[in-house]
């Protein structure tokens, strides 16, 4: 039977001596990497499960690029309902064990997320079985709306800026209700991709959708060809500022954040995190596109289980960094 309280726990929110002193303003950090299942997703994708599980659900297929197949699969075996997990071939090895530890069936079909997509799609025609969509649902959206709620409760005031990344739109999408839902709609969005992923910001600057030919960034956890049609509709809601980082940024951050934080997350959470490494914040600032006196920002280390020390060495030497 499906549970009363969500899946997800309430994180911290920390004041980072560290990140503060290099954006020269106070940064918080929403440490959404310690939720249960490695990252943010376990939120939306939880109340997804809960509620389809309350519609007599009795088999989960998720596609994802890895952690909302975690999510999905921690929340099945939570819910007592089995799981079959559809992911790109490339996945790495520890998040496949992890799947696996879940009790969860894995299947790797593709080169990216969008042909797992397909094949999930496929198998959730199968008589009682449910797709569990990654980003792109309401569902899941109302789930993520849940991390304001907290932060309204932390917080009080609202922050100078809310700093997160996007790969399909879901964080960006649930953060947006959520918003709106605590009266903080004027709180303007930093939303980071890396180039190469960078589904939202092709959207932006065409006005439309826009398909990726490929996804070329080693954040493969933004690997996303299509952003959610929502999450552009939210740039006439909300301000929403749209950023793209390089993968060598992204990955910088990730080190930085490590030895600044000692917490090692995905390259995915390094590009949020380069909006303060890489001197961004302050750039958006001189060019008049966020104010000059920003008392805070939130930072949402969205966390991910993709990565592992000899991960961040390899990815260093292949980005060329010392
Ligand atoms: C292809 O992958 C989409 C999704 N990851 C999405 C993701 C994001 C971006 O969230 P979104 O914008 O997709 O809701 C950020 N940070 C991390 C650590 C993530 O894993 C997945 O796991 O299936």
């Amino acid at each position: 039977c499906a549970r009363a309280e969500p899946f997800h726990t309430i994180t911290p929110l920390l004041e980072s001596w560290a990140l503060s002193q290099v954006a020269g303003m106070t940064v918080f950090l929403k440490y959404e990497n310690v939720q249960p299942a490695g990252s943010f997703k376990i939120q939306g994708i939880g109340h997804f499960c809960q509620e389809m599980a309350k519609k007599g659900c009795r088999h989960l297929v998720c596609s994802s690029g890895g952690n909302a197949g975690i999510a999905a699969a921690y929340a099945a075996r939570k819910l007592g309902i089995p799981a079959t997990i559809v992911l790109p071939e490339g996945t790495s090895p520890q998040v496949v064990r992890r799947l696996q530890g879940e009790g969860a069936e894995v299947q790797l079909t593709g080169k990216v997320w969008d042909e797992a997509s397909l094949k999930a799609q496929e198998l959730a025609k199968r008589d009682g079985w449910v797709n569990v969509p990654p980003f792109d649902h309401p569902l899941i959206w109302e789930g993520h709306a849940s991390l304001v709620r907290e932060l309204k409760a932390a917080l009080g005031t609202p922050p100078g800026a809310l700093v997160l990344a996007v790969g399909g739109g879901g964080l960006l999408a649930g953060v947006s209700a959520g918003l709106a839902e605590v009266g903080w709609q004027h709180v303007p969005i930093i939303a980071v991709e890396t180039q190469g992923a960078h589904c939202f910001n092709a959207a932006i600057k065409a006005g439309r959708l826009v398909t990726l030919p490929d996804i070329t960034s080693v954040a493969k956890s933004l690997g996303a060809k299509t952003v959610a049609a929502r999450a552009l509709a939210c740039t006439q809601e909300l301000e929403i500022i749209s950023e793209v980082v390089e993968d060598v940024q992204a990955v910088s951050a990730v080190q930085q954040f490590l030895d600044d934080e000692r917490m090692l997350v995905e390259p995915a959470c390094g590009a949020a995190l380069a909006v303060i490494y890489s001197g961004l914040l302050e750039r958006l600032q001189a060019e008049g596109r966020l104010s000059p006196s920003l008392a805070s920002v939130v930072v949402i280390v969205c966390g991910g289980n993709s990565v592992d020390s000899g991960g961040l060495q390899a990815l260093k030497a292949q980005l060329g960094q010392s």
